[in-house]
């Protein structure tokens, strides 16, 4: 099986400890974990964007050893946190994601629509409401075309629509043979993922089918709540 992207022994001290994983090509995989577990640490380790131990490889390379421009290409990264500095109108900064590419402009315009970002596309960035932002910060890593997208609680802040369209061009960047990694609280949403990894405490503790790994016995123990399962309401987007 070939891998997009593998982590051996990642650990950063006090907060990750000695993760190894996997992740290939066409692959949607579900990131859990209870607050302060290691998730967002896991991410940007895997991104090469905090120093850690271990080793993060793309196709067998050393990431660290790729050239940063040549990794822009490859690998983007959405922060959890949606925070813009500068006031630059929401088309520039999703623009940014082509930097890699030497600014061609190719795919913006498609970031933006798919997005739902075209009636903001002239407004500064940092008048957006929270939710909006995110999708900004999602437009900038879709544009740059990278074929490992990891997602840091992507659709925490977004309305019902917007999270399921999120989720819907997530599924379509897998089936196009990207490897999408989103790291998430909603559980049942997990549930809909090819594979969950959970971490607890800064440890893999699973890493599997959703329905092997999410057992009530595992959430109970990683989640400390009972979980049981039932039938529930379950928005959907309206067929095209
Ligand atoms: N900049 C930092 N320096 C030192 N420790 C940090 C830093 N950021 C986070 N931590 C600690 O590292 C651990 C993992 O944090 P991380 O943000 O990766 O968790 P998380 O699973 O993403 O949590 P959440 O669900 O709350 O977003 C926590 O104990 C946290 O307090």
């Amino acid at each position: 099986m070939s891998s997009a992207l593998s982590a051996s022994a990642l650990a950063v001290s006090g907060r990750l400890e000695a993760v190894s994983l996997d992740l290939t090509p066409g692959e949607l995989v579900a990131l859990v974990g209870p607050n302060g577990a290691g998730k967002s640490t896991l991410i940007q380790a895997l991104a090469g964007l905090l120093p850690a131990e271990g080793h993060v490889h793309w196709n067998g390379q050393l990431l660290s050893r790729i050239a940063m421009a040549e990794r822009g290409r490859r690998l983007a990264w959405v922060g959890q946190e949606a925070h813009f500095e500068f006031a630059f109108p929401v088309h520039e900064v999703v623009a940014q994601g082509r930097y890699a590419w030497g600014d061609d402009l190719d795919g913006v315009e498609a970031a933006l629509a798919e997005l739902d970002l075209l009636d903001l596309a002239d407004r500064p960035v940092t008048r957006l409401s929270g939710g909006e932002r995110h999708r900004v910060g999602l437009a900038r890593a879709l544009a740059t075309q990278a074929p490992i997208q990891l997602w840091d609680e992507p659709v925490a802040q977004l309305d019902v629509r917007h999270a399921l369209e999120v989720m819907r061009l997530a599924r379509r960047l897998v089936d196009g043979g990207s490897t999408v990694l989103v790291s998430l609280h909603d559980l049942r949403a997990a549930y809909r993922f090819d594979r969950v990894l959970v971490l607890d405490r800064g440890r893999l503790v699973g890493n599997g089918k959703p329905h092997e790994v999410l057992t009530a016995e595992l959430i109970g123990e990683v989640f400390r709540v009972k979980a049981t399962f039932v039938e529930s309401l379950v928005p959907e987007l309206p067929e095209p």
